[in-house]
């Protein structure tokens, strides 16, 4: 392993950091080791479930070894809550993207030009980590040994395999290739083993002794995985959602449950809840819905101006009322940090495996018991391969490296949604690699009642022959609305 001049190596009190600066009492698992790899110098691989802590993996070494990180995202909404959460904990961290105003911006790009940043941790996106300008000014960072690391979180971006391809993320094999004594990390929740090799061979770390990788399972096993089964005919999602929730009110209003909730001064309806739709339009028009019928939802799309974005986020987040749910396109994902979200609806099939995982792993962030349903038809599962083929299409050879990869995900969605025959949660480690079966404590569909299910399935989903004719008269095909985030 290359040498690494550091001016100091005091980095024995981990705890003393996490307690000061993070507030925190204790590591959960594998945080500590973790950590302790990156401290001393390794390329680390990370992969593990939502919300393990993966964020404090990268924060603590940054705040610990002496100079920059280099934190690669490619959410601005996610590196604007990590910044302003660090900062709030006397860290300097700043993010460099296409929102940083012109005067900060400034700021940044003089820090860098003196070779030893104040900036701890620089948030950027990997369309920044192209340009010629920024790249000279971290060449000077370097020069100076002050360049302590390179993470890149939700590295599933980087692979062809990845659902959220990005091809600017294959551009951060720069990283490697010009400053080969700089460690790297990488960090993911949704990687399978091509996801994850694509990933290190990318950033150019899989060879050689230097790297450590952490896997850990992807199960959440706080989550009460469900499908619900439905069909265009039907038309009954707005029912069955209003009755489930009305449902919760009451169980929380009666008199066991009451006082305690009196007791922390908490509103009978404060169960903050995301709701995900595929278009803008039905978006709005949900979150009017149930408003309408008394229910405090916002809808939240990429359409809406900033302010109204980060007023809605922030008045959820403090759990005000008539801002319990937010309905929102899939422009509201990874990166959420909400402790008591109690439960995630998909009222559409999503595009890929790994979104619905992703966005399902919004709920429970506090440990506790959270719902995480999905409306299912044959007609979405139409409609999203037939929009899928069409967006495919239009990218050309621009989109080719991942055509296959999202047409195998979105088929793994509908085969998960389509099983009746095992436990949900095992599903889904299979699906990312696992080997072993992890335990279900009757938090999925299948464990709660298998039969039940089976006879849902079978009454709630229109027939294949009736699908297929309506898919051969091209009744799903070309329904642009139906997807705009
Ligand atoms: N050791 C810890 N003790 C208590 N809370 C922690 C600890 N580590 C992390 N957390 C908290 O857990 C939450 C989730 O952490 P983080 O956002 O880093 O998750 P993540 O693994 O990146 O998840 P995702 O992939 O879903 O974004 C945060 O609110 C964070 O402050």
């Amino acid at each position: 392993m290359p040498p690494r001049l550091q001016r100091t190596a005091s980095f024995t009190d981990i705890d003393y950091t996490l307690r000061r600066q993070f507030k925190k009492d204790s590591f959960r698992p594998f945080q500590r080791e973790i950590i302790l790899a990156a401290l001393h110098g390794h390329d680390v691989f990370v992969q593990a479930a939502t919300s393990f802590g993966k964020s404090l993996c990268f924060q603590i070494p940054a705040v610990i070894d002496h100079g920059m990180t280099i934190v690669i995202s490619p959410l601005l909404s996610l590196m604007m809550n990590q910044v302003e959460a660090l900062r709030a904990a006397n860290v300097d961290a700043r993010t460099l993207n296409s929102n940083t105003p012109i005067q900060e911006r400034d700021y940044i790009y003089q820090d860098l030009q003196t070779g030893h940043p104040r900036t701890r941790l620089l948030y950027v996106t990997p369309e920044l980590c192209s340009g010629d300008h920024f790249r000279k000014r971290i060449q000077i960072v370097h020069q100076q040994k002050e360049l302590a690391r390179i993470a890149v979180d939700e590295a599933h971006c980087i692979s062809e395999w990845g659902h959220d391809f990005r091809k600017d993320f294959k551009r951060l094999s720069w990283f490697r290739e010009s400053f080969p004594d700089v460690p790297i990390m990488c960090l993911t929740a949704t990687a399978n083993s091509a996801v994850r090799n694509d990933i290190l061979s990318t950033l150019g770390i899989l060879r050689g002794d230097r790297l450590k990788q952490f896997t850990m399972t992807a199960q959440r096993p706080n989550l009460h995985l469900e499908i619900r089964y439905t069909s265009d005919e039907a038309n009954d999602r707005f029912d069955n959602f209003v009755t489930w929730l009305r449902g919760v009110y009451a169980r929380r209003s009666d008199s066991a449950r009451l006082p305690e909730l009196q007791a922390v001064n908490e509103r009978v309806d404060n169960v903050p809840g995301i709701i995900y739709t595929i278009s803008r339009d039905e978006c709005d028009m949900l979150a009017a819905s149930l408003r309408h019928n008394g229910i405090g939802a916002r809808p939240f799309h990429a359409k809406l101006s900033k302010e109204q974005k980060s007023d809605t986020l922030a008045r959820w987040i403090a759990n005000e009322p008539g801002w319990d749910i937010i309905v929102a396109t899939t422009a509201f994902g990874m990166g959420i940090d909400k402790e008591n979200v109690r439960f995630v609806v998909h009222w559409r099939l999503p595009k890929s495996f790994e979104g619905y995982y992703q966005e399902a792993g919004r709920a429970g962030r506090d440990g506790n018991a959270a719902f995480c349903f999905l409306y299912y038809s044959r007609e979405d599962r139409d409609r999203n391969f037939s929009l899928l083929a069409r967006d495919i299409a239009r990218e050309g050879s621009a989109g080719k490296p991942n055509a296959e990869a999202r047409k195998e995900s979105l088929g793994k969605l509908v085969e998960y949604c389509e099983n009746v025959e095992g436990c949900r949660h095992a599903f889904i480690c299979r699906y990312f690699g696992e080997e072993k079966v992890p335990e279900c404590d009757f938090a999925c569909d299948w464990h709660k009642d298998a039969d039940g299910l089976k006879k849902r399935m079978r009454l709630g989903l229109a027939s294949e022959e009736w699908v297929s004719t309506q898919r051969e008269e091209g009744r799903y095909d070309n329904q642009e609305e139906y997807w705009s985030e």
